[in-house]
């Protein structure tokens, strides 16, 4: 975990106490907090999501965006075109008549895209290159939450710290497409008294600090790894360094969908339940609503927060964004957060799932991994070559 370098002035400011880096759990909190950001904004806003939706949420974010375009702020906003394809024209051309720069990523059926499983599926918001929200959620009401139903479960990094100038340097070669972020090596930034490195993962552009990072904690963890996992399907090698954990006695707990909005991944998930159990992992469910986050924590110091989803289409697909924050502080708030989460789940355990699985439902969750693990496969077959050749753990 401590194989990065560290940016010069890093390790001299590290005994400043301000709040450089906060956490944000998905809700009101995220969004009170994303406006306030985009109000203060007095040069430049980059806004990349992979989901953008025209309800009361997007609205309220495009109308404070608007409002930044008025007062002569440069906006630009980079959203993915699978992921937002539901955004109505009229919304998207309402907010380039407002002098918004607005490009929607790869479309699905365009003649230069060969890549269908590369989606731009960062979540990150950035001003002025000093303040940031960087994380899993995307902007739509099921990450606010709305009456009667909870926000989705999710996690994002406030940060006020020079790592936000690399953010937006990074945010802006991918919106002009030049694809020049291999030139910015992963350094830690302080943050106050924590350290924070921007992590990416893009195959084409050969980056895969995200995957790399996770695994490397996974492998040097000494006490205990928790994670919050949507979508979770470890691919090998994340699978590989987490079984090694839970094999060294490294206490392992994750925290994962009781309800899914795509219930095909979460059949899949369930379908390594067993196997998770044998490795004594410890499996909660949360059922209050969906759980969207992609966050981990590792000896209760070392934590990241991000866009990346411990699954092959993350590692071998999609572009994806992480924050990884060095700091006992930090770490403990966010262990802390999962610890009531958990007071809120379902813990599974032998019994509970004996109980759950039929032969039929067991069937069927054969069935769901395979056909999940095929899709991925299919979406990520090149690079998953490409890296295999390169990686042995
Ligand atoms: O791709 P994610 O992780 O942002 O999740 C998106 C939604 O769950 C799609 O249903």
């Amino acid at each position: 975990m401590d194989h990065r370098k560290c940016s010069k002035t890093a390790l001299q400011n590290a005994a400043d106490n301000s709040k450089y880096v906060e956490l944000v759990r998905s809700g009101e909190d995220y969004f009170l907090r994303l406006e306030k950001l985009i109000d203060k904004a007095e040069k430049e806003i980059h806004i990349q999501t992979y989901i953008f939706e025209n309800d009361d949420t997007g609205n309220r974010i495009a109308s404070c965006l608007k409002k930044a375009a008025q007062r002569k702020v440069k906006v630009y906003v980079l959203l993915d075109a699978y992921g937002s394809a539901a955004l109505p024209n009229s919304f998207a051309q309402d907010l380039v008549q407002h002098g918004i720069l607005l490009r929607f990523f790869s479309p699905l059926f365009s003649l230069n895209n060969f890549y269908i499983g590369r989606r731009m599926h960062h979540k990150i918001v950035v001003a002025d290159e000093k303040m940031a929200l960087i994380g899993g959620i995307n902007i739509a009401d099921k990450y606010h939450g709305t009456t009667g139903s909870e926000p989705w479960l999710d996690y994002a990094v406030q940060l006020n710290c020079p790592a936000a100038k690399n953010l937006q340097i990074l945010c802006s070669d991918y919106f002009f497409k030049k694809g020049s972020s291999k030139k910015i090596p992963p350094v830690l930034h302080s943050a106050g008294s924590a350290l924070v490195g921007i992590l990416q993962n893009d195959w084409l552009q050969q980056k895969t600090e995200v995957c790399d990072t996770y695994t490397n904690a996974f492998i040097h963890a000494e006490k205990e790894i928790v994670i919050v996992g949507s979508y979770f399907l470890p691919g090998n090698r994340l699978a590989k360094a987490l079984k090694k954990a839970c094999k060294r006695g490294i206490k392992t707990t994750v925290i994962l969908a009781g309800i899914s909005d795509v219930p095909l991944v979460r059949r899949a998930t369930e379908h390594l339940y067993s196997s998770f159990l044998d490795d004594h992992m410890r499996i909660y469910e949360w059922n209050k609503s969906v759980v969207h986050g992609k966050a981990a924590v590792v000896d209760n110091k070392w934590s990241t927060v991000g866009s990346f989803n411990l699954n092959s289409l993350s590692c071998y697909g999609s572009i994806e964004m992480n924050v990884e924050v060095h700091s006992v502080e930090f770490a403990e708030n966010l262990r802390a957060d999962f610890e009531i989460v958990i007071s809120e789940c379902s813990e599974i355990t032998k019994g509970s799932l004996r109980q759950r699985a039929g032969i039929f439902n067991k069937l069927g969750n054969w069935i769901f991994y395979q056909m999940v693990r095929t899709i991925m496969l299919f979406l990520t077959f090149l690079p998953h070559l490409r890296f295999l050749k390169n990686y042995r753990l």
